[in-house]
């Protein structure tokens, strides 16, 4: 096996600046600096995003049993960032990844992903689209138990019938920490592992975007650090697009940008934000939404 030198291997997965306690702790930014919330109509453009939903609107059911799950979404996510989704429950955030990642469709709006128009795709073209573009890190891990943990990560390449880069496969096995463990099956690696074994596997093809939806929801607080670093430095070392699902401060810690969502819409965003401004952010939202409600005629 390839010597991996031991301070390339520290810098990908030492504890770097986001610890799992104290994300942003090394570089604190000043307190004139802190990350502030802005508000959608004043959004920094993003100037090449690899993701863009125009006037995106789910509805749910018919009659008594509609639900309006996405209320005219307008956004951009950036390429070689790691973007995450936050809002409350029920806000939507699963039902945004969902239709920006082709697995549901949006009942109005566009998307576009990589240069391609999804929304209105086929099945047969969305289901190619979803194999060959796209990787998802899920919270269930959804590894095939059958499988050794190499035959796992090289899985969506040997369905395309695609070539390994094997370069790329060890490098991928290496940096997170996978080299003793690629012949084992899921049944016998801890929690942390097979999320690791999931990130591999969604990375492994060099997808336009990985979309991960609650990645570390099944994981302590270790393994949720391992996996949120490695999801952070593939967009660092690799140039990965990644956009993340969570409800947790600490996890959207480790995200160049925060999205919040509420009741289907965009309520704001957070640039390089430490949990804490986080933390806040949702608190000011929050007021603001109990704030409109009494104003709002009964
Ligand atoms: N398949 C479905 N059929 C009917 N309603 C749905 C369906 N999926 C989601 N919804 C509704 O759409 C709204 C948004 O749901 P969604 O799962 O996207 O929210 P979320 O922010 O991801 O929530 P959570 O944090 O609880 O997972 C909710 O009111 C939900 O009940």
């Amino acid at each position: 096996m390839r010597r991996v030198d031991p301070r390339r291997l520290l810098a990908l997965l030492g504890p770097g600046r986001h610890t799992d306690d104290q994300p942003h702790q090394a570089d604190q930014p000043a307190p004139e600096k802190r990350p502030r919330l802005v508000r959608p109509d004043a959004f920094a453009p993003v100037p090449d995003p690899i993701v863009t939903a125009r006037a995106l609107t789910k509805i749910y059911g018919a009659g008594n049993t509609r639900v309006r799950a996405l209320d005219g979404v307008d956004v951009d996510l950036g390429r070689g960032e790691l973007t995450a989704i936050m809002g409350p429950s029920g806000s939507g955030k699963s039902t945004l990844m969902h239709c920006l990642a082709g697995l549901d469709s949006p009942t109005s709006g566009t998307i576009l992903l990589g240069g391609v128009q999804i929304s209105g795709l086929s099945q047969r073209r969305l289901t190619e689209l979803r194999r060959t573009r796209i990787g998802f890190v899920f919270q269930a891990y959804n590894l095939v138990p059958t499988l050794t943990a190499a035959e796992n990560i090289t899985l969506p390449l040997d369905i395309a019938r695609a070539p390994v880069d094997r370069e790329r496969f060890r490098t991928i096995v290496e940096t997170l920490e996978l080299s003793d463990r690629l012949h084992h099956r899921p049944a016998e690696l801890s929690g942390g592992q097979q999320q690791r074994v999931a990130c591999a596997r969604a990375l492994i093809a060099a997808p336009a975007v990985v979309f991960a939806d609650e990645p570390t929801g099944n994981l302590d607080s270790t393994a949720a650090a391992e996996v949120l670093g490695f999801l952070r430095r593939s967009v660092e070392e690799l140039g990965q697009s990644v956009v993340m699902v969570t409800h947790e401060a600490t996890a959207a810690a480790y995200a160049h940008r925060v999205v919040f969502l509420a009741d289907g819409r965009l309520e704001g965003e957070l640039r390089d934000p430490d949990a804490d401004a986080i933390l806040t952010a949702q608190g000011e939202l929050s007021a603001a939404r109990d704030a409109a409600m009494t104003r709002a005629p009964s």
